[in-house]
């Protein structure tokens, strides 16, 4: 049997498509989407992903509101600026990109966005509702893309053995608590997991999000499992790689996600979603 190379370029192009059109009714009850972007600092990769978020935007119909800070930025003044946000009646969804400089305290920058308009849902209250099981509100962006892409592939998450690897508050809990609500039996390992080869070895469902690269080698994964790689390493050859050997486990797998191209586009995706309805919830 052949595996399937799960497309996250195509899946999140097939959401944004659906999103546009969204916007296209909203804007007919003149109601337009507003995204506040907010970039600290030089770092390179940051300024891609902001670039992406405001392209995106543009392509679907989302009002983007751009501010670029120097990296001297102080934590007063990016508290400052989330306040003004926070009441301006355009600006539905605020995103910080992270990671902020260092001298910036990230869990009171975090904490100081109005939950509502949270769209990367890092806020305490929104990860809190995620935690109690209440998925109607925000998703957080990267775990709900890795929902998505596993459901458009018609692969069922009830009953799966789902093993996480890594424990960010980023992906690998909130990934965890996703799972646990598609009613998947989950595993949540990390670096001090003991026997975390055999562990790999029992998932249905991997997914390995630890920031290694090639970490998961194909005598770690079980034949016919889903394996989605969250892992975006940058290889001294200046090649992109994930936390998966692709190349070493695709054969063993039902199916895979490369890297590029597979959870990464999703992240942006989820939280063009989170924009639109958050102008709902606003509006
Ligand atoms: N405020 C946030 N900060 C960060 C988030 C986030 O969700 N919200 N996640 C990451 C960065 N990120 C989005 O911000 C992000 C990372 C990767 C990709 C992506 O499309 N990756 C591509 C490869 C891109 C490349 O060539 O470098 C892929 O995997 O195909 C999108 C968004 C940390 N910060």
């Amino acid at each position: 049997m052949s595996t399937l190379i799960i497309d996250g370029k195509k899946i999140s192009q097939d959401i944004k498509d659906e999103l546009k059109k969204e916007v296209e009714e909203l804007s007919q009850k003149n109601i337009i989407p507003g995204l506040a972007v907010i970039l600290v600092g030089n770092d390179p990769a940051s300024k891609v992903y902001v670039n992406n978020k405001k392209k995106a935007c543009e392509y679907i119909g989302i009002k983007s509101f751009s501010y670029e800070l120097p990296q001297e930025t102080t934590e007063e003044e990016l508290l400052n600026l989330i306040d003004v946000l926070n009441k301006t009646k355009e600006v539905n969804g605020i995103l910080v990109q992270l990671p902020l400089p260092e001298h910036i305290n990230e869990s009171k920058i975090l904490l100081s966005i109005d939950p509502i308009k949270d769209v990367d849902c890092f806020h305490p209250y929104n990860v809190g509702l995620i935690s109690i099981g209440k998925m109607d509100g925000f998703l957080p962006c990267t775990p709900a893309g890795i929902i998505e892409l596993i459901k458009r592939s018609n692969i069922e998450i009830e009953g799966k053995n789902c093993v996480v690897v890594g424990r960010s508050n980023i992906v690998g809990k909130p990934v965890s608590q996703l799972l646990l609500s598609h009613n998947g039996t989950v595993t949540t390992c990390h670096s001090r997991t003991k026997e975390l080869a055999k562990i790999c070895q029992e998932a249905d469902l991997l997914v390995a999000a630890i920031g290694r690269p090639q970490f998961i080698k194909a005598d770690m994964v079980k034949e016919g499992s889903i394996l989605i790689d969250v892992g975006v390493n940058r290889l001294d050859n200046g090649k992109l790689c994930g936390d998966i050997d692709f190349e070493g486990c695709k054969d063993k797998a039902l199916a895979i996600t490369p890297v590029p191209g597979g959870v990464g586009p999703m992240t942006i995706a989820m939280l063009m979603k989170n924009c639109v309805k958050a102008a709902l919830m606003q509006n």
